[in-house]
């Protein structure tokens, strides 16, 4: 997938303009946050400019954000979003969520694997501690998951069959999600401190927020979304007591993981706490509280026949392996690891991915080449890319069996979700999400386990809660 040429086709200008200082900034951060909404945002102007890739400007920006530079170079198509992955053209270092960049406080003082670029010395040494991690995890990671997943289930269940009409998930879920993340990746359980026990996930929830409000659109009560979540960044001392509660968590608890780290991967253990506090928080616990309930409400909501067709492969792979779940079950569940995906690109839970040029060079989209100057900063939509029409036929439809068969597992190659391709693997020398393959097993999982104790379950049209559980009668 080749996303820079030198030569032929010849290049045009970038369309699109980033307006008068102030004025053009401010105009695109109402738009994207108040009169269109982020989809529309990009949609509009990628009609407009009848291009997939244009000039724009990002928010967060006036009137207290000095110092951010909002001028970025929409990439909107497979063939240019894909630039993004190429460590040679793009350097990721601090762009997580584009030119704004939360104080380093929030991380304990340390630049963060994540903020780091691959030219870093630091992200190599990091990025293997991380790949360490989920190996040496995966020995306890399906057991703790579906221990978790256990308890979520009889919440649920107990509410329904106390005659309540529907059973919110979402703090049940935020719960499981938590547990079994600080269990396998840590190796220490909350429920023996009493500071994390009940709270924990909350105290997570909090500091996520306060990093990411400035850039986050929420379709709150307008205009006060504006003037009171977008306008400034939020301090770090609103949630300085929940951080150092976490951090003693791991600095007691998670002793073994800790020695690894400093012994084997040169870390402080200050870095080192830190570094997997934001994994396990901003990443893992951030990433699986957005991408579960679109798995859940997704399938949930579906009356084609998908549950039934789900539920009648979970039940004949696991015949196969008699009663056995885990990682090798579910990979033989081709249509339950299709949905996961094509859930995945119809909402891919992180929706930008920013990266800047690293040198003058042309950028190929679907259909042109555009000039790229040194130090622009692009930055890609995935839900619109992950709807590119030249790519996917019927975009924008949700076809749970796309990716099966030979020529459904060819277009894994265009799903970006983890910043790469589904095709790709994780390593010290990319940015692609260390758990790309974790991710989409524990989706499995989870569908592969509710299938196996229920036979049917439904969600609300318009909230995360599951509005019927049908226990397995067979
Ligand atoms: C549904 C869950 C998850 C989603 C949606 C997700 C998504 C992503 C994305 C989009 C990135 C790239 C960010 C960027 O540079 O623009 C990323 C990076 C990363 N993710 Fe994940 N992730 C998830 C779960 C996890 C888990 C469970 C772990 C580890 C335990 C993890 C570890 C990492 C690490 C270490 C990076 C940084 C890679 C690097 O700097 O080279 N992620 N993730």
């Amino acid at each position: 997938m080749p996303a820079v040429t030198t030569s032929v086709p010849p290049t045009r200008p970038i369309p699109g303009s980033y307006g008068f200082p102030v004025l053009g900034p401010l105009k695109d951060r109402l738009d994207y946050f108040w009169f269109q909404g982020p989809e529309k945002f990009f949609r509009n102007r990628m009609s407009t400019y009848k291009s997939t890739v244009f000039r724009v400007n990002m928010p967060p920006t006036f009137p207290f954000f000095t110092g951010v530079d909002p001028h970025v170079v929409a990439v909107l198509d497979c063939t240019s979003f894909a630039t993004l992955f190429d460590s040679a053209i793009v350097d990721k270092r601090d762009v997580l969520v584009g030119d704004y960049m939360p104080s380093l406080s929030f991380t304990g003082g340390t630049r963060v694997v994540v903020y780091q670029d691959t030219s870093e010395e630091a992200h190599g040494r990091i990025k293997s501690f991380c790949l360490d991690l989920l190996r040496r995890s995966a020995r306890v990671w399906v057991d703790e998951f579906l221990g978790s997943l256990g308890i979520m289930l009889s919440t649920i269940e107990g509410d329904l069959s106390k005659g309540a009409t529907s059973s919110n998930f979402l703090v049940p879920l935020q719960k499981c999600v938590f547990t079994f993340l600080t269990k396998s990746i840590v190796g220490a359980d909350p429920s023996t401190d009493e500071a994390i026990k009940e709270t924990g996930f909350a105290l997570l929830d909090s500091w996520l927020a306060l990093q990411l409000l400035p850039v986050t659109n929420i379709g709150f009560l307008q205009p006060l979304e504006e003037i009171f979540l977008h306008s400034f960044p939020y301090p770090f001392l609103l949630v300085s007591g929940p951080y150092k509660k976490l951090y003693n968590f791991v600095e007691k608890q998670g002793k073994e993981v800790l020695e690894r780290a400093t012994s084997e991967y040169g870390m402080t253990k200050d870095e080192a706490i830190n570094n997997i506090l934001f994994v396990l928080g901003f990443n893992a616990f951030g990433g699986f509280s957005l991408f579960f309930p679109s798995l859940i409400t997704t399938i949930g909501r579906e009356n084609n026949g998908l549950r039934e067709n789900i539920r009648d492969e979970v039940r004949r792979v696991l015949k196969g392996t008699n009663g056995e779940l885990g990682f090798e079950a579910v990979k033989q569940m081709e249509l339950v690891k299709s949905t996961v995906y094509e859930i995945l690109r119809l909402h891919p839970p992180v929706p930008l991915q920013y990266g800047r040029a690293r040198n003058d060079f042309v950028l190929t989209s679907h259909d042109a080449t555009f000039q790229v100057s040194k130090g622009e900063l692009l930055c890609g939509y995935q839900p619109l890319a992950m709807r590119d029409p030249t790519v996917f036929k019927d975009p924008e439809s949700f076809v749970p069996t796309r990716f099966m068969g030979d020529q459904g597992r060819e277009q894994l190659n265009y799903v970006y979700w983890s910043n790469g391709p589904q095709t790709s693997s994780p390593s010290p020398e990319n940015k692609q999400c260390a758990a790309k393959d974790y991710v989409v097993w524990t989706a499995c999982l989870f569908l592969a386990e509710l299938f196996r104790k229920y036979d049917d379950f439904e969600c609300d049209e318009s909230s995360t809660a599951i509005t019927k559980l049908e226990k397995a009668t067979s």
